[in-house]
Protein backbone atom coordinates (compact mmCIF):
# COMPACT_ATOMS: atom_id res chain seq x y z
CA UNK A 1 0.00 0.00 0.00
CA UNK A 2 1.54 3.40 -0.96
CA UNK A 3 1.92 5.75 2.20
CA UNK A 4 0.17 8.75 2.64
CA UNK A 5 2.08 11.72 1.74
CA UNK A 6 3.10 14.11 4.96
CA UNK A 7 1.36 16.83 6.12
CA UNK A 8 2.69 20.14 4.51
CA UNK A 9 0.12 23.11 5.57
CA UNK A 10 2.79 25.03 7.13
CA UNK A 11 5.93 24.08 5.18
CA UNK A 12 6.83 26.32 2.46
CA UNK A 13 7.67 25.21 -1.34
CA UNK A 14 11.65 27.10 -0.41
CA UNK A 15 12.07 24.99 2.78
CA UNK A 16 11.13 21.58 0.68
CA UNK A 17 13.87 22.46 -2.05
CA UNK A 18 16.18 23.43 0.39
CA UNK A 19 15.76 20.00 2.14
CA UNK A 20 15.90 18.28 -0.86
CA UNK A 21 19.34 20.15 -1.53
CA UNK A 22 20.73 19.07 1.47
CA UNK A 23 19.81 15.27 1.12
CA UNK A 24 20.71 15.54 -2.78
CA UNK A 25 24.14 16.79 -1.05
CA UNK A 26 23.91 13.86 1.04
CA UNK A 27 23.31 11.13 -1.29
CA UNK A 28 25.89 12.70 -4.31
CA UNK A 29 28.70 12.39 -1.18
CA UNK A 30 27.51 8.84 -0.54
CA UNK A 31 27.13 8.13 -4.18
CA UNK A 32 30.70 8.80 -4.34
CA UNK A 33 31.86 7.31 -1.26
CA UNK A 34 30.22 3.97 -2.83
CA UNK A 35 32.20 4.32 -5.89
CA UNK A 36 35.25 5.11 -4.39
CA UNK A 37 34.58 1.32 -2.29
CA UNK A 38 34.07 -0.05 -5.67
CA UNK A 39 37.72 1.21 -7.29
CA UNK A 40 39.05 -0.34 -3.76
CA UNK A 41 37.35 -3.84 -4.74
CA UNK A 42 38.67 -3.93 -8.28
CA UNK A 43 42.37 -3.59 -6.75
CA UNK A 44 41.56 -6.43 -4.51
CA UNK A 45 40.32 -8.41 -6.84
CA UNK A 46 43.67 -7.74 -9.47
CA UNK A 47 45.48 -8.66 -6.23
CA UNK A 48 44.10 -11.60 -5.55
CA UNK A 49 43.88 -12.50 -8.87
CA UNK A 50 47.62 -12.54 -9.24
CA UNK A 51 48.41 -13.81 -6.02
CA UNK A 52 45.84 -17.42 -6.99
CA UNK A 53 47.98 -17.82 -10.75
CA UNK A 54 51.77 -17.46 -8.51
CA UNK A 55 50.00 -19.98 -6.63
CA UNK A 56 49.06 -21.97 -9.87
CA UNK A 57 52.11 -21.47 -11.37
CA UNK A 58 53.94 -22.96 -8.57
CA UNK A 59 51.95 -26.61 -8.74
CA UNK A 60 50.43 -28.20 -11.10
CA UNK A 61 46.48 -27.47 -11.35
CA UNK A 62 45.75 -26.64 -14.79
CA UNK A 63 42.45 -24.45 -13.78
CA UNK A 64 42.68 -21.59 -15.55
CA UNK A 65 42.00 -18.32 -13.11
CA UNK A 66 40.25 -15.86 -14.74
CA UNK A 67 40.07 -11.80 -13.08
CA UNK A 68 36.29 -11.18 -12.98
CA UNK A 69 35.02 -7.55 -12.33
CA UNK A 70 31.19 -8.07 -12.77
CA UNK A 71 29.90 -10.65 -10.36
CA UNK A 72 26.31 -11.39 -10.95
CA UNK A 73 25.45 -13.48 -8.27
CA UNK A 74 26.42 -10.61 -6.01
CA UNK A 75 24.24 -7.73 -8.07
CA UNK A 76 21.54 -10.00 -7.21
CA UNK A 77 21.79 -9.94 -3.80
CA UNK A 78 22.16 -6.21 -3.27
CA UNK A 79 19.42 -6.11 -5.83
CA UNK A 80 17.06 -8.55 -3.69
CA UNK A 81 18.09 -6.50 -0.78
CA UNK A 82 17.13 -3.48 -1.29
CA UNK A 83 13.79 -4.98 -2.33
CA UNK A 84 13.06 -6.01 0.99
CA UNK A 85 14.68 -3.37 2.77
CA UNK A 86 12.60 -0.77 0.75
CA UNK A 87 9.68 0.74 3.27
CA UNK A 88 8.77 3.76 0.63
CA UNK A 89 6.74 5.80 -0.70
CA UNK A 90 9.14 4.72 -3.45
CA UNK A 91 8.04 1.10 -4.99
CA UNK A 92 10.29 -2.24 -4.55
CA UNK A 93 11.30 -2.34 -8.29
CA UNK A 94 11.85 2.19 -8.21
CA UNK A 95 14.86 1.13 -5.94
CA UNK A 96 16.49 -1.38 -7.61
CA UNK A 97 16.28 0.03 -11.18
CA UNK A 98 18.43 3.26 -8.82
CA UNK A 99 20.61 0.42 -7.54
CA UNK A 100 20.90 -1.34 -11.06
CA UNK A 101 22.08 1.94 -12.26
CA UNK A 102 24.38 3.02 -9.24
CA UNK A 103 26.55 -0.79 -9.31
CA UNK A 104 26.48 -0.18 -13.29
CA UNK A 105 28.37 2.76 -12.60
CA UNK A 106 30.32 1.35 -10.28
CA UNK A 107 31.02 -1.65 -12.50
CA UNK A 108 32.44 0.86 -15.50
CA UNK A 109 34.70 2.12 -12.88
CA UNK A 110 36.27 -1.11 -12.09
CA UNK A 111 36.83 -2.03 -15.44
CA UNK A 112 33.70 -0.93 -18.81
CA UNK A 113 32.35 -4.24 -20.06
CA UNK A 114 31.33 -4.75 -23.77
CA UNK A 115 28.27 -6.11 -24.16
CA UNK A 116 27.30 -7.75 -27.47
CA UNK A 117 23.31 -7.88 -28.79
CA UNK A 118 21.15 -8.84 -31.24
CA UNK A 119 21.34 -5.66 -33.12
CA UNK A 120 20.41 -2.90 -34.49
CA UNK A 121 20.20 -0.80 -32.15
CA UNK A 122 17.17 -0.33 -30.99
CA UNK A 123 16.16 -3.56 -30.17
CA UNK A 124 14.17 -5.35 -27.15
CA UNK A 125 17.46 -7.22 -26.85
CA UNK A 126 19.43 -4.01 -26.36
CA UNK A 127 16.56 -2.52 -23.97
CA UNK A 128 17.33 -6.03 -22.30
CA UNK A 129 20.78 -5.78 -22.27
CA UNK A 130 20.47 -2.26 -20.52
CA UNK A 131 17.92 -3.08 -18.24
CA UNK A 132 20.30 -6.29 -17.01
CA UNK A 133 23.22 -4.68 -17.20
CA UNK A 134 22.22 -1.10 -16.55
CA UNK A 135 23.05 2.21 -19.34
CA UNK A 136 27.12 2.31 -18.35
CA UNK A 137 27.76 -0.71 -20.16
CA UNK A 138 28.81 -0.50 -23.62
CA UNK A 139 25.97 -2.21 -25.96
CA UNK A 140 28.11 -4.05 -29.09
CA UNK A 141 25.14 -4.86 -32.17
CA UNK A 142 25.28 -7.83 -33.87
CA UNK A 143 23.41 -8.94 -36.85
CA UNK A 144 22.77 -12.55 -36.04
CA UNK A 145 22.50 -14.57 -32.50
CA UNK A 146 25.53 -16.65 -33.85
CA UNK A 147 27.81 -13.34 -34.17
CA UNK A 148 26.53 -12.58 -30.58
CA UNK A 149 28.20 -16.36 -29.51
CA UNK A 150 31.27 -15.60 -31.49
CA UNK A 151 31.98 -12.02 -30.29
CA UNK A 152 32.05 -13.45 -26.52
CA UNK A 153 33.94 -16.57 -27.63
CA UNK A 154 36.50 -14.71 -29.15
CA UNK A 155 36.73 -12.62 -26.13
CA UNK A 156 35.99 -9.28 -27.93
CA UNK A 157 32.70 -8.66 -25.89
CA UNK A 158 33.00 -9.53 -22.33
CA UNK A 159 29.29 -10.76 -22.15
CA UNK A 160 26.37 -11.34 -24.84
CA UNK A 161 22.33 -10.87 -24.56
CA UNK A 162 20.40 -12.99 -26.84
CA UNK A 163 16.57 -13.75 -26.48
CA UNK A 164 15.22 -16.83 -25.86
CA UNK A 165 11.40 -17.38 -25.14
CA UNK A 166 8.43 -15.20 -25.79
CA UNK A 167 5.09 -15.77 -23.50
CA UNK A 168 2.88 -15.18 -26.91
CA UNK A 169 5.34 -16.99 -29.04
CA UNK A 170 7.28 -19.79 -27.42
CA UNK A 171 11.26 -20.40 -28.11
CA UNK A 172 13.41 -18.97 -29.59
CA UNK A 173 15.20 -22.02 -31.38
CA UNK A 174 17.73 -20.35 -33.22
CA UNK A 175 19.29 -19.90 -29.56
CA UNK A 176 18.90 -23.22 -27.88
CA UNK A 177 20.69 -24.47 -30.99
CA UNK A 178 23.30 -22.11 -30.69
CA UNK A 179 24.16 -23.91 -27.51
CA UNK A 180 24.63 -27.24 -29.02
CA UNK A 181 28.18 -25.80 -30.34
CA UNK A 182 29.15 -23.87 -27.86
CA UNK A 183 31.43 -23.46 -24.50
CA UNK A 184 29.46 -20.73 -23.55
CA UNK A 185 27.57 -20.05 -20.08
CA UNK A 186 24.72 -18.94 -19.34
CA UNK A 187 25.28 -16.05 -16.45
CA UNK A 188 21.99 -14.42 -16.05
CA UNK A 189 18.57 -13.93 -17.16
CA UNK A 190 16.23 -10.94 -18.19
CA UNK A 191 12.53 -10.30 -18.88
CA UNK A 192 10.99 -7.65 -20.54
CA UNK A 193 7.69 -6.47 -20.78
CA UNK A 194 7.37 -6.40 -24.90
CA UNK A 195 5.02 -3.16 -25.80
CA UNK A 196 4.95 -3.44 -29.39
CA UNK A 197 4.19 0.38 -31.28
CA UNK A 198 3.26 0.74 -34.83
CA UNK A 199 5.89 3.37 -36.21
CA UNK A 200 6.37 6.06 -39.03
CA UNK A 201 8.73 8.90 -40.23
CA UNK A 202 8.35 11.71 -38.49
CA UNK A 203 4.85 13.84 -40.20
CA UNK A 204 4.17 10.47 -42.39
CA UNK A 205 1.54 8.12 -41.97
CA UNK A 206 -0.50 8.60 -44.99
CA UNK A 207 0.22 6.48 -47.74
CA UNK A 208 2.04 2.89 -46.02
CA UNK A 209 2.38 0.64 -48.43
CA UNK A 210 3.89 -1.81 -46.26
CA UNK A 211 4.40 -3.01 -42.12
CA UNK A 212 8.10 -4.55 -41.13
CA UNK A 213 8.79 -6.02 -38.15
CA UNK A 214 10.65 -9.37 -36.96
CA UNK A 215 8.34 -12.14 -37.60
CA UNK A 216 7.94 -12.44 -34.47
CA UNK A 217 6.68 -9.41 -33.55
CA UNK A 218 4.60 -9.65 -36.87
CA UNK A 219 3.18 -12.86 -35.14
CA UNK A 220 2.08 -11.37 -31.79
CA UNK A 221 0.64 -8.61 -33.05
CA UNK A 222 -1.48 -10.82 -35.85
CA UNK A 223 -5.07 -9.65 -34.58
CA UNK A 224 -4.65 -6.10 -34.48
CA UNK A 225 -2.77 -5.84 -37.47
CA UNK A 226 -6.07 -8.29 -39.27
CA UNK A 227 -8.58 -5.40 -37.62
CA UNK A 228 -6.88 -2.63 -38.33
CA UNK A 229 -4.81 -3.25 -41.52
CA UNK A 230 -6.38 -6.41 -43.21
CA UNK A 231 -4.81 -4.88 -46.65
CA UNK A 232 -1.37 -3.52 -46.00
CA UNK A 233 1.29 -5.82 -47.05
CA UNK A 234 3.25 -7.24 -43.88
CA UNK A 235 7.26 -7.88 -43.98
CA UNK A 236 9.44 -10.04 -42.21
CA UNK A 237 12.89 -8.73 -41.41
CA UNK A 238 15.88 -9.24 -39.62
CA UNK A 239 14.34 -7.35 -36.26
CA UNK A 240 11.83 -4.67 -35.44
CA UNK A 241 15.54 -2.42 -34.96
CA UNK A 242 15.71 -2.68 -39.17
CA UNK A 243 12.44 -2.60 -39.10
CA UNK A 244 12.45 1.06 -37.42
CA UNK A 245 15.45 2.03 -39.45
CA UNK A 246 13.81 1.00 -42.87
CA UNK A 247 10.61 3.09 -41.73
CA UNK A 248 12.85 6.41 -40.98
CA UNK A 249 14.15 6.09 -44.58
CA UNK A 250 10.86 5.36 -46.22
CA UNK A 251 7.23 7.40 -45.31
CA UNK A 252 5.87 4.00 -47.56
CA UNK A 253 6.77 1.90 -44.67
CA UNK A 254 5.83 1.64 -41.29
CA UNK A 255 7.55 -0.34 -38.10
CA UNK A 256 6.53 -2.50 -35.86
CA UNK A 257 9.05 -1.89 -32.85
CA UNK A 258 9.56 -1.07 -29.37
CA UNK A 259 9.81 2.26 -27.57
CA UNK A 260 14.03 2.53 -27.78
CA UNK A 261 13.55 2.27 -31.62
CA UNK A 262 11.07 4.63 -31.86
CA UNK A 263 13.86 7.24 -30.10
CA UNK A 264 16.63 6.21 -31.86
CA UNK A 265 15.01 6.62 -35.24
CA UNK A 266 12.94 9.17 -34.34
CA UNK A 267 9.34 7.82 -35.28
CA UNK A 268 6.41 8.77 -34.67
CA UNK A 269 3.70 6.27 -33.10
CA UNK A 270 0.51 5.77 -35.21
CA UNK A 271 -0.55 3.01 -32.50
CA UNK A 272 0.97 1.83 -29.02
CA UNK A 273 1.02 -1.68 -27.46
CA UNK A 274 -0.48 -3.29 -30.72
CA UNK A 275 0.57 -7.04 -28.92
CA UNK A 276 -2.53 -9.12 -28.65
CA UNK A 277 -1.27 -10.52 -25.36
CA UNK A 278 -1.54 -8.04 -22.72
CA UNK A 279 1.45 -9.25 -20.65
CA UNK A 280 3.29 -10.14 -23.77
CA UNK A 281 7.06 -10.71 -22.68
CA UNK A 282 10.55 -11.93 -23.96
CA UNK A 283 12.67 -13.58 -21.84
CA UNK A 284 16.49 -13.27 -22.70
CA UNK A 285 19.55 -14.71 -21.55
CA UNK A 286 22.86 -13.40 -20.50
CA UNK A 287 25.63 -15.52 -22.09
CA UNK A 288 29.39 -15.81 -21.04
CA UNK A 289 32.66 -17.58 -20.49
CA UNK A 290 32.51 -18.42 -16.77
CA UNK A 291 30.57 -20.32 -14.32
CA UNK A 292 28.49 -18.21 -11.71
CA UNK A 293 28.48 -18.86 -8.24
CA UNK A 294 25.72 -19.00 -6.24
CA UNK A 295 23.22 -16.18 -5.29
CA UNK A 296 20.69 -18.08 -2.86
CA UNK A 297 17.81 -17.45 -5.75
CA UNK A 298 19.02 -19.66 -8.63
CA UNK A 299 18.30 -21.21 -11.60
CA UNK A 300 20.50 -23.90 -13.83
CA UNK A 301 20.22 -24.80 -16.83
CA UNK A 302 21.25 -28.30 -18.96
CA UNK A 303 21.08 -29.54 -22.43
CA UNK A 304 20.75 -33.43 -22.53
CA UNK A 305 20.03 -36.40 -24.58
CA UNK A 306 18.70 -39.33 -23.24
CA UNK A 307 19.23 -43.30 -24.37
CA UNK A 308 16.64 -43.99 -27.07
CA UNK A 309 14.47 -46.41 -24.97
CA UNK A 310 10.87 -46.58 -23.43
CA UNK A 311 10.14 -44.51 -20.70
CA UNK A 312 13.40 -42.09 -21.05
CA UNK A 313 11.69 -38.96 -20.79
CA UNK A 314 10.00 -40.71 -17.63
CA UNK A 315 13.44 -41.41 -16.12
CA UNK A 316 14.96 -38.05 -16.94
CA UNK A 317 11.92 -35.94 -15.11
CA UNK A 318 11.78 -38.32 -12.04
CA UNK A 319 14.99 -37.16 -9.78
CA UNK A 320 13.27 -33.70 -9.67
CA UNK A 321 9.69 -35.05 -8.65
CA UNK A 322 11.87 -37.16 -5.77
CA UNK A 323 14.15 -34.16 -4.67
CA UNK A 324 11.01 -31.91 -4.55
CA UNK A 325 12.81 -29.04 -7.37
CA UNK A 326 10.39 -27.12 -9.57
CA UNK A 327 11.36 -27.55 -13.28
CA UNK A 328 10.75 -24.60 -14.92
CA UNK A 329 10.55 -25.57 -18.35
CA UNK A 330 11.56 -28.54 -21.29
CA UNK A 331 12.50 -27.79 -24.55
CA UNK A 332 12.50 -30.51 -27.08
CA UNK A 333 15.15 -29.48 -30.33
CA UNK A 334 16.21 -31.78 -33.40
CA UNK A 335 19.88 -33.29 -32.02
CA UNK A 336 20.85 -32.47 -35.71
CA UNK A 337 23.25 -35.78 -35.38
CA UNK A 338 20.93 -37.65 -37.07
CA UNK A 339 17.11 -37.73 -37.86
CA UNK A 340 14.18 -38.48 -35.48
CA UNK A 341 16.75 -38.15 -32.60
CA UNK A 342 15.87 -35.12 -29.90
CA UNK A 343 17.72 -33.47 -27.69
CA UNK A 344 16.17 -31.58 -24.21
CA UNK A 345 16.82 -27.93 -23.09
CA UNK A 346 16.10 -28.17 -19.42
CA UNK A 347 16.02 -25.16 -16.81
CA UNK A 348 14.91 -25.94 -13.11
CA UNK A 349 15.76 -24.37 -9.38
CA UNK A 350 18.70 -24.39 -7.67
CA UNK A 351 22.36 -24.28 -8.48
CA UNK A 352 24.56 -27.04 -9.66
CA UNK A 353 26.38 -26.62 -5.91
CA UNK A 354 23.63 -27.09 -3.93
CA UNK A 355 23.98 -30.64 -2.77
CA UNK A 356 20.14 -31.48 -4.33
CA UNK A 357 20.68 -30.09 -7.32
CA UNK A 358 23.91 -31.98 -7.70
CA UNK A 359 22.83 -34.81 -7.07
CA UNK A 360 19.92 -34.51 -9.62
CA UNK A 361 22.48 -33.84 -12.32
CA UNK A 362 24.36 -36.77 -11.35
CA UNK A 363 21.54 -39.20 -11.95
CA UNK A 364 20.34 -37.60 -15.01
CA UNK A 365 23.85 -37.93 -16.30
CA UNK A 366 23.95 -41.56 -15.83
CA UNK A 367 20.80 -41.72 -18.35
CA UNK A 368 22.12 -39.40 -21.17
CA UNK A 369 24.11 -40.06 -24.09
CA UNK A 370 24.98 -36.25 -24.46
CA UNK A 371 24.93 -34.42 -21.21
CA UNK A 372 26.27 -30.68 -20.88
CA UNK A 373 25.35 -27.72 -18.23
CA UNK A 374 24.70 -24.55 -19.68
CA UNK A 375 25.04 -22.85 -16.45
CA UNK A 376 23.54 -22.09 -13.14
CA UNK A 377 23.10 -18.14 -13.07
CA UNK A 378 20.71 -15.84 -10.72
CA UNK A 379 17.10 -15.26 -11.17
CA UNK A 380 15.91 -12.34 -12.89
CA UNK A 381 15.82 -9.50 -10.33
CA UNK A 382 13.93 -6.43 -11.78
O1 LIG B 1 31.11 -6.58 -4.94
C1 LIG B 1 31.80 -6.55 -5.95
O2 LIG B 1 32.45 -7.53 -6.36
C2 LIG B 1 31.86 -5.32 -6.75
O3 LIG B 1 32.60 -5.27 -7.69
C3 LIG B 1 30.96 -4.16 -6.42
C4 LIG B 1 29.71 -4.14 -7.30
C5 LIG B 1 28.77 -3.04 -6.71
O4 LIG B 1 28.77 -1.94 -7.23
O5 LIG B 1 28.08 -3.35 -5.73
C6 LIG B 1 30.07 -3.80 -8.69
C7 LIG B 1 30.19 -4.74 -9.66
C8 LIG B 1 29.95 -6.16 -9.43
O6 LIG B 1 29.34 -6.77 -10.53
C9 LIG B 1 29.20 -6.41 -8.20
C10 LIG B 1 29.04 -5.45 -7.24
Amino acid sequence: MPKEPPKTDSVSLDDLRQQIDSIDTQIHSLLNQRASCAQQVAVVKQREFEQAQKFESGSDSSSAQQLLFYRPEREAQVLERVKKANNGPLADDTVAYIFREIMSACLALEKPMEVAYLGPEGTFTQAAALKHFGASVISVPQATIDAVFAQVESGQCNYGVVPVENSTEGMVSHTLDAFMNSRLKICGEAELRVRLNLLVAQGGGEGVKRICAHQQALAQSRRWLDANFPKIERVAVSSNGEAARMASQDPATAAIAGDLAANQYGLSKLASDIEDQPDNTTRFLVIGREDVAASGRDKTSIVVSAHNRPGALFHLLEPFEQANVMLTRIDTRPSRTEPWNYVFFMEFEGHQQDPKVAEILQQIEQQCVMFKILGSYPKAAL
